[in-house]
This record gives structure tokens, sequence and C-alpha cells, in this order.
């Protein structure tokens, strides 16, 4: 039997990390891709069984331009969903970094009680001109960027394994990239500064998406993510649509509303639902909701997986 693929950003990106955390090795093809619409667009065309994309950042918080793609772009049903700890790291090539290295994976950076990292950065962070990084990464890394690094220019990379191969490619000094560890290995560079991220505790949700049914080792939490679109004449739709799950005691883990994208001032309600829709109670609340005009659609109910880490000891394990 041919073994199921699965597309993500790659390769030396977070999504790679996470899925083979998640997934394993061994048991699925991976197929990296440099952009995101071509991640989703893999599985929608059907050269590859499932899509890993990156939901939402501790930091960042939704990952709106994803968000938009499953509602607008592909109709991929979500197939699980699991939380990867992220560690941004500032990567140099390494003939800079004997010099301009601050910390290494084992002595993380110093930071103050407010966050904040304790750092005399070297006199050579001074000549750096440009650093290449994903949106979504910079975002992490905003604090850093600009009380270390704010001479330097930003230029926005499809995935953080492209910006630190790129400067490799580049072979520039003073071009620096931010990036994984298991990046800066694979293309022999340097890491000038570890956890660089505004928030130590810094995670990404990442999902699952594709076409087929698919089995995991252990079970998760079930979830289920709707889109609920109130009607445009029902004052107060959506405080009766939250009061369907209230009542019935059902948690909802998000809430966010995103544009329509087909009228000004008009907007959709994405919602976690905590439970399967095919329970009685989640099943009766979304009908009750569609009887007062609302649309209710659902990306998906799948398991939802937890990722408890301790920090710097190298113990990690899903639940
Ligand atoms: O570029 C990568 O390494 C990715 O996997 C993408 C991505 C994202 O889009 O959120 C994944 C996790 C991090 O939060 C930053 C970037």
């Amino acid at each position: 039997m041919r073994k199921k693929r699965i597309a993500m950003l790659g390769p030396g990106t977070f999504s790679e990390e996470s899925v083979h955390h998640f997934l394993g090795t061994t048991d699925y093809e991976y197929v990296p891709f440099k952009l995101i619409s071509d991640v989703f667009l893999a599985t929608a065309s059907g050269e590859t069984d499932y899509s890993v994309i990156p939901i939402e950042n501790t930091i960042e918080g939704s990952v709106t331009l994803h968000i938009d793609w499953l509602v607008h772009e592909v109709d991929l049903p979500m197939r699980a969903e699991w939380v990867y700890p992220i560690d941004m790291n500032l990567i140099g090539l390494p003939s800079i970094t004997a010099e301009a290295s601050v910390s290494s994976n084992e002595t993380p950076l110093e930071r103050l009680e407010s966050g904040e990292l304790k750092l005399v950065p070297p006199a050579s962070w001074s000549k750096i001109t440009k650093v290449f990084s994903h949106t979504v990464a910079l975002a992490q890394c905003r604090r850093f960027l600009r009380t270390y690094l704010p001479q330097a220019e930003i230029e926005l990379m499809g995935s953080n394994g492209e910006s630190v191969r790129l400067v490799r490619e580049l072979g520039d000094p003073n071009v620096v990239a931010i990036g994984t560890m298991n990046a800066a290995g694979m293309y022999e560079m340097g890491v000038l500064a570890s956890q660089i991220q505004d928030n130590p505790d810094n995670s990404t949700r990442f999902i699952l998406i594709g076409r087929d049914e698919i089995e995991f080792a252990s079970a998760g939490k079930m979830k289920t993510t709707i889109l609920v679109t109130p009607p445009d004449d029902y004052p107060g739709a959506l405080h009766q649509a939250l009061s369907a799950f209230a009542w019935r005691r059902i948690n909802l883990s998000r809430l966010e509303s995103r544009p329509t994208k087909r009228k000004l001032g008009k907007y959709y309600f994405y919602m976690d639902v905590e439970g399967s829709k095919d329970s009685v109670l989640v099943r009766a609340a979304f009908e009750e909701i569609e009887a007062i005009g609302c649309q209710v659609r659902v990306l998906g109910c799948y398991p939802s997986y937890n990722y408890e880490v301790q920090r710097h000891e190298g113990n990690s394990s899903l639940s």
C-alpha cells in the first residue's frame, strides 16, 4: 500500500518539525512546498492526501490568511489539530557567528521579569543590514528586532526554512534569518541568538486537512470547528447563537469574526466547539442556531492534541 502523502511548508520549517513530532517520520511521505498556497492546493488537487496548516500562534493570534484559505479557497475538512512549541532563532553564516553569537541552544538568553531579553548585543550586529523572515515569525520577534537590530531592513519570505536557505545561498555575512534550529543544522549555518520570540512560552496550533478520514495512535479530545453566518435582518442573532451553546454548557474555545468578503460590514463567526458534532447536545445546538436563520457550516470534527513539554530539558510528549 502506498504511503499517504502530506504537504507542508518546508524543508527546515516549524510545520515540518511539528508534523514529524506528531505523526513520526516513517509512516507517511512528506512533500515540502515553499509557499502556503501550494500546500493548500497540493491536497485540493489530489497531488497529496493531507496538508499541514499553521492556524494560530500564542503571540500573533490567528493566522487569518490560512483561515481565509480554508473558508474561501478549498473545501478540505480538518482532521486533527496539535500544538507545538516554537522557539525562534537568529541565524547567520557560520563565518560571522563565532564573534556575533550571544547564546546557544543549551544556554538560552536571560530575560528580565517583564519577559524582555537581557542582552548586550555584540558590536558586529550593528552591521547587519537585512533580516529574512516569514511574516508570522516576524510578528513573534518584534521586540527583539526593534531593540537589537533597529537598522535592519526586513524581507518577507514564504517560510522560515526558505529564509535560512536564502541567507546561505546569498553568502552575505550581513544578512541573517529568523528560523528553526533544524534549518540552521540542515544548511550548516550558525546561531547568533536563540529563543528571540517576545514570549518564551510560545506555541503554534497546527491542523491537518484532507478528504479522507485518518486514524491516530491515541484518542484526542474531540472538537468541531464551524462557521456561523447570521442573517442580515435579525438583530441579536449572534447573542442567541452563543446562548444555544451556553445553556447546554458547551464550551467554545475560540470565537473570531471574519469578513464574508461579499459586503462591507458583513461577517461570519468562526467557532471552535468543544465536543463532537455527533453528540446529542452539539447537534441540538446547531439545529437551534439554524432555526433562527443562521447558516452553520462545519469545517471539521477532529481530535485535538496538546503538547506537554518540560522546556529546555528535552523531554516532551503528546497527550
Ligand atoms: O515557516 C515556518 O517555519 C512555518 O512552518 C510557518 C509558521 C506559520 O505560518 O505560523 C509556523 C509556525 C511559526 O508560528 C511561524 C511560521
